[in-house]
């Protein structure tokens, strides 16, 4: 039976025409991804008192996930199901608006809060291969900066989209004071270095069905930019996928339950110990998807750098300084390619030498 394509909001129809077909290099190789049993599902209902002998079952768990994988589900988050239901919704319903109704956000400029776009990657010899997909973007808090320019259809989009905000609000601080113990760190230090002022940028991803999924990508390999994200993934349809010890694995959704992976800034400021994961997003043929990222970026004037407590003779640093908005320069010169922390990644002859000026450079 032939499917009616997905309309863009550029108006044109996703089809399996050349401009949405990648080069046979870069095609998913979906018989070679491995199933993903072995994601870690951690429990925040868990034990968590430090007992002064070392850190919480609860921290020790997120440590450890954030060391070997940089990637895990939570459940118990204290975030109602009702909720993320109704932010799905409301998100899915966005994408099934006229094509011209969308079109309004359509904005390929980086500096524009609220917007539509697809992502694409550019191919030596081939060009631009767009995605096959559609992302709507916009910030999820101060609120009442953007609220206005939120959609009004679907009506209730913006009450259920604050309240959804205001929840995952609560969910980041935990999660930062969690990961921040699991470095050994006090509570408060990785969300101080994150920075006042926080971008706070949320992004719905569709995907549309797909007549075959070998030859498109949803989402290319990529890793977050900011300090961790909390994604929201539709029941019953895969999707996600990561990248462990070479192999891709599926991350298959989890009932009532979050994905959290660690971003760039974190892998950073942890000086390498925990992981920034490279991870992708492939297309289904039977079901369209739908995911729903919440992000925590520093601001571009906040300087990152590996925190100076974890850094010792052992442990030289890995990386220089840079304020967030050389890494988003980085980011946007190196088009999609998306190997940011690498262009600040110190040579090893240096990692050394900085640890003889430790003093001098805290
Ligand atoms: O759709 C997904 O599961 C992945 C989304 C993602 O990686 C992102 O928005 O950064
Ligand atoms: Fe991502």
């Amino acid at each position: 039976m032939e499917m009616t394509p997905y309309q863009l909001a550029n108006n044109t129809p996703l089809t399996l025409t050349p401009k949405f077909t990648l080069p046979k290099a870069e095609r998913p190789n979906l018989s070679e991804v491995l199933p993903s049993d072995s994601i870690p599902i951690i429990d925040l209902n868990d034990h968590d008192i430090d007992d002064g002998q070392g850190p919480s079952p609860l921290v020790s768990k997120i440590s450890q996930a954030c060391e070997e994988y940089g990637f895990f589900h939570i459940i118990n988050h204290g975030v109602p199901k009702e909720l993320c239901q109704k932010v799905l919704v409301v998100a899915s319903e966005f994408f099934q608006l006229p094509p011209e109704e969308r079109a309004q956000y359509l904005s390929k400029d980086h500096r524009k809060q609220v917007k539509v776009f697809s992502y694409y990657r550019k191919y030596e010899g081939i060009g631009k291969v767009t995605m096959w997909s559609e992302t709507f973007s916009h910030p999820w808090h101060p609120t009442e900066d953007f609220t206005h320019l939120l959609p009004t259809n679907p009506p209730q989009y913006r009450e259920v989209f604050a309240e959804y905000a205001r929840a995952i609000g609560v969910l980041f601080d935990r999660l930062l004071s969690l990961i921040s113990r699991g470095l050994g760190l006090d509570e408060d230090c990785l969300k101080r270095r994150i920075g006042e002022k926080p971008g706070l940028n949320t992004q719905a991803n569709y995907y549309p069905v797909c007549p075959d999924p070998e030859l498109t990508m949803g989402l290319p390999d990529h890793n977050d930019l900011g300090s961790i994200t909390v994604l929201l993934q539709v029941e019953g349809v895969t999707g996600l996928q990561v990248i462990k010890d070479g192999k891709w694995l599926t991350v298959d959704p989890v009932p009532d339950a979050f994905v959290i992976n660690l971003a760039d800034q974190t892998q950073v400021l942890s000086n390498g110990k925990f992981k920034s994961v490279r991870h992708r997003a492939v297309t289904n043929k039977l079901l369209p998807r739908l995911s729903l990222g919440m992000f925590y970026n520093p601001n571009y004037d906040t300087v990152i750098g590996p925190i100076e407590d974890l850094i010792d003779e052992k442990h030289p640093p890995k990386y220089r300084k840079y304020s967030f908005k050389e890494y988003m320069e980085e980011f946007y010169r190196q088009e999609g390619k998306r190997r940011v922390i690498e262009a600040f990644e110190l040579p090893r002859t240096l990692r050394t030498c900085f640890c003889f000026l430790k003093n001098k450079i805290k």
